[in-house]
């Protein structure tokens, strides 16, 4: 195989006795979507909170391209290519789509925009931003202030808000939650696209979409990963399917 893109080893946080991601251990190549399941209180989404920076870890490290950037801050993580999708409530509702997208690519562009004059500026900008919101298919909704998009149309905002800090991997947690069927067709369809070029971790409820898209599935359950493996492989693990009884059906 080849070296791992991300690599998390003997990852754990706890909150005083509860120990809620405990001894993680997961590898992630380059180019794969692997997914991260387990029943609710997993500890799934505080572990994406450890990797991308958000919350410290009590131990463990986090690899990223060789670096262990376990110290580093949120920010910095964003610069070497590690990002997250922003949650919807960071969407700015009286704001375009477009001008969403483009704040985000100015935070990551940083000074290299002053040198511009204003309208050029502006230019670059809403080109780079079009191109994140072409590429999550929300091109044609530029123009419309993001509070009128549709649950879905967020959903898919924050992808595109994501995709302006131009990662090499991207964190994203459930981002089919709360959409009704067709949108939810139209954000994994989104995911398949951005999965043939970018490296992805994606935690997520709905099974069919995971074992649609994922190349390979780690199964968190009590803090702990008790599976890393294909998705055929995952849905016929024993251990998993009891750790899921009385929880969403493993498709
Ligand atoms: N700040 C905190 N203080 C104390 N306990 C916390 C804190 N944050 C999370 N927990 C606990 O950690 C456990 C794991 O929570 P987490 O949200 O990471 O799980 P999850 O797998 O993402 O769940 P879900 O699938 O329901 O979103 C839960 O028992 C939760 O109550």
């Amino acid at each position: 195989m080849a070296e791992p893109l991300l690599e998390l080893r003997n990852l754990r946080k706890s909150y005083g006795a509860l120990v809620v991601t405990d001894d993680v251990n997961i590898s992630v190549q380059p180019g794969e979507l692997h997914a991260i399941i387990g029943p609710n209180g997993a500890g799934k989404t505080t572990l994406i909170h450890q990797i991308s920076g958000m919350l410290p870890s009590n131990s463990g490290q986090i690899l990223f391209i060789g670096e262990d950037i376990s110290q580093l801050s949120m920010p910095q993580r964003v610069e070497r290519g590690l990002a997250r999708s922003f949650q919807i409530t960071s969407i700015l509702p009286g704001f375009s789509a477009l001008e969403n997208v483009a704040l985000a690519v100015q935070a990551r562009s940083g000074s290299s925009f002053r040198f511009f004059g204003n309208a050029s500026r502006e230019n670059d900008l809403n080109g780079l931003a079009m191109e994140c919101l072409g590429e999550v298919g929300l091109a044609a909704r530029a123009r419309i202030p993001a509070g009128l998009l549709s649950h879905g149309e967020k959903r898919q905002l924050e992808l595109a808000v994501g995709l302006a800090t131009a990662p090499k991997l991207l964190l994203l947690d459930e981002p089919l939650a709360g959409t009704g069927h067709d949108e939810s067709q139209r954000v994994v369809e989104t995911l398949r696209r951005l999965k043939s070029r970018l490296t992805i971790v994606l935690i997520e409820h709905d099974m069919e979409a995971v074992f649609s898209l994922a190349d390979r599935v780690s199964v968190l359950v009590y803090g702990r990963v008790i599976a890393t493996d294909t998705p055929e492989r995952v849905r016929a693990n024993p251990d998993v399917r009891a750790a899921y009884l009385g929880e969403e059906e493993l498709v």
